[in-house]
């Protein structure tokens, strides 16, 4: 398939040239059985993208499924120009504008990953709009074969309020949390390469239930 029609900054231009994402990018892989614990024993290539408003616990599950899964882990964080890290840290909410780019950014490093030879590849990516989904839902025009999944990780606004609060040394602030709930645009139904997580639980009961649901999303598509 030929790649979309982009923006000069290789951003697909709209939702009409994005076609790809539930329907057309299978949600799963064939798997020996022993895929979650080895992820080289997978016969696919895949693309787990955990996402979600800041502080629900992108960086904190990325890296323990990254380290489950043994794949390389993209802390998306790591990925904005300095332009944007400054509009955050000074308590100023990102435009679609700004994103685009770091979007394009993240989905060309996780499709290096991939042809580097890897066999998947987790990354974080707060991804609050179903065009920001989109974005990287394009990923495998690029890497053919790849399947893609998001991981997307929810709670009250209050709870990861806390959170934030909580958590020292990072540019995003608590002032930033209700910007993000405002824009936010919860996954739908039809977007069925989405696996819900409620993280308003224990670190444990979180990880429990995404290496559950992981595991199942791998095995579905036996
Ligand atoms: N399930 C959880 N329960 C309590 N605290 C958590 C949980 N998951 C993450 N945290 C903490 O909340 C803060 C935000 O988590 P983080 O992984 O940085 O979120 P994000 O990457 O989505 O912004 C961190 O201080 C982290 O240790
Ligand atoms: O850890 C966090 O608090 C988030 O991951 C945060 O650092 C992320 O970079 C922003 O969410 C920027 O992107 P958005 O404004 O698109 O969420």
């Amino acid at each position: 398939m030929a790649p979309p029609k982009s923006l000069p900054n290789g951003i697909p231009t709209s939702s009409n040239t994005v076609q790809p994402a539930p329907a057309a990018v299978p949600n799963g892989v064939t798997s020996t059985g022993t895929a979650v614990q080895d992820g080289a024993e997978t016969k696919h290539k895949h693309i787990w993208l955990v996402t979600g408003p800041a502080g629900c616990g992108k960086s904190t599950v990325a890296k323990a499924l990254a380290t489950h899964l043994n794949m390389p882990y993209i802390e998306g964080d790591e990925f904005h120009p300095p332009a944007n890290i400054e509009k955050m840290s000074n308590g100023i909410p990102l435009t679609d504008a700004d994103r685009w780019d770091w979007l394009t950014a993240l989905r060309q490093e996780s499709v290096r990953h991939i042809d580097a030879g890897n066999h998947g590849v987790v990354l974080t990516c707060s991804a609050l709009k179903r065009k920001y989904r989109d974005v990287i839902r394009v990923a495998p025009y690029f890497a053919p074969g790849v399947f893609l999944h998001f991981i997307y990780l929810h709670a009250p606004e209050e709870v990861l309020l806390k959170r934030v609060g909580a958590r020292q040394g990072h540019y995003m602030g608590a002032n930033m949390v209700h910007s993000q709930f405002s824009i936010l645009e919860p996954p739908m139904e039809d977007e069925t390469d989405v696996i819900s997580i409620d993280v308003s639980r224990t670190p444990q009961e979180v990880m429990d239930d995404v290496l559950a649901q992981v595991q199942q999303t791998m095995e579905s598509d036996e």
